[in-house]
């Protein structure tokens, strides 16, 4: 069910959309990005990376199934005193048609309830084939949603639009970070390996990969130090998925050249793809309105396999497919690209001993092509222990 009050949500180009309040009603600001998910619209709203974003779901019906209490993505959320990893992170929502009951035998509750029970203030019934072909054209940008009393005049709710930050310079991964540092335990008991898990917006499903694997996994802040991986006697680091803008991730960016120069084996993911790209040396880059949803063909160079791959990305490594370059490091080569447009998707050093992807293999939600990620860093550290 939606609400019944009017809404609009307002693009910076002075574009506004017209429907009805979805979820809270109010007002909220964020840059406006589209995801082309068929499904999986909790584990999207509760993924930390979408953290100041404002989401527009493409496909057209949003909500059937309701909200449950096993899917969220808020992992570090749900470990701080008052959380629920069922946080949303997302700054709006904004849908065509919402369900108008909850049809699931998992549901606690309907969506537009846990919108308004988390004050997240969404829109629905408007054309959002027609918003999703303008932020394709003109790319993505700072939006607002604004219902009930905060619906104003239309240049008033452009001028609130246009004084937000933009998502271009914005460091963010601190504001969704655990506070103090986690362990996850392995799954059936004894640890094989140790990993630290840097969490600079670490999804749920991550470190439960890593538990299937034996594998027992601290999680640790976004300003965790060499010293503190090394004080654990972590077998491998892996740098986690989060949002805002890598290049504002220099702090990130210098553990990992350290944990690199120690030869610990890395593994990044998303967020940590572009952080791994950037200790390499390579530079990152705004795409134009990025990449999210769960049927995104990767190319794997080298091998020629194609996976399709769950994606939340609004930022990349520039490179080519296939390139080499020399780091402090060792060789490295830009491992996979997006088979849509080219954009760079993984990085690795020739030696294995680092490797990252920009999709995301934990998938949630999304396909499983690329679960074998998890254990091919498995592997490595069983290598490195060797
Ligand atoms: N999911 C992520 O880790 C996103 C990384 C980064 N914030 C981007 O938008 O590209």
């Amino acid at each position: 069910m939606t609400g019944t009050e009017a809404a609009a949500l307002v693009l910076e180009d002075g574009r506004i959309f017209r429907g009805t309040s979805f979820g809270a009603v109010g007002q909220t600001l964020g840059e406006a990005v589209f995801s082309t998910g068929m499904t999986g619209y909790q584990e999207t709203l509760t993924d930390p990376s979408y953290h100041r974003q404002i989401v527009v779901a493409t496909a057209p019906q949003i909500g059937n199934t309701g909200w449950n209490s096993e899917d969220g993505e808020a992992l570090s959320a749900g470990r701080q005193a008052s959380g629920d990893s069922n946080k949303i992170w997302v700054a709006g929502y904004v849908v065509r048609d919402p369900a108008r009951r909850t049809s699931s035998w998992r549901a606690t509750g309907s969506l537009q309830d846990e919108l308004v029970r988390q004050g997240v203030v969404g829109i629905a019934g408007i054309d959002t084939r027609a918003l999703v072909r303008h932020l394709r054209t003109r790319g993505s940008m700072r939006a607002g949603v604004f219902s009930g009393p905060a619906l104003t005049d239309d240049a008033a709710m452009l001028q609130a639009v246009k004084e937000q930050p933009s998502m271009l310079g914005a460091d963010l991964a601190r504001e969704v970070s655990t506070d103090s540092g986690y362990v996850i335990e392995p799954v059936g008991g004894e640890a094989r390996f140790t990993v630290a898990a840097i969490d600079l917006g670490i999804k749920t499903n991550t470190p439960r990969m890593f538990a299937q694997r034996g594998i027992r996994v601290h999680v640790l802040p976004s300003n965790a130090s060499l010293e503190q991986i090394l004080d654990l006697g972590a077998d491998g680091v892996f740098l986690s998925n989060g949002p805002g803008d890598p290049a504002t991730a220099d702090g990130a960016v210098h553990l990992t050249k350290e944990v690199l120069g120690q030869g610990l084996p890395l593994f990044g993911i998303c967020f940590g793809n572009q952080i791994l790209g950037r200790a390499l040396g390579l530079e990152t880059y705004k795409m134009k309105f990025g990449h999210r949803g769960i049927n995104i063909p990767v190319i794997e160079h080298g091998t020629g396999r194609i996976a399709i791959t769950a994606q939340n990305h609004g930022f990349a490594l520039e490179g080519e497919a296939g390139q080499e370059f020399d780091t402090p490091f060792g060789r490295a080569v830009i491992s996979h690209t997006c088979a849509n447009d080219g954009a760079v998707e993984g990085v690795r050093l020739l030696d294995n001993s680092a490797f990252s992807v920009q999709y995301h293999p934990e998938a949630a939600a999304g396909p499983h092509d690329a679960a074998y990620l998890f254990d091919r860093f498995t592997s490595l550290l069983e290598g490195v222990k060797k």
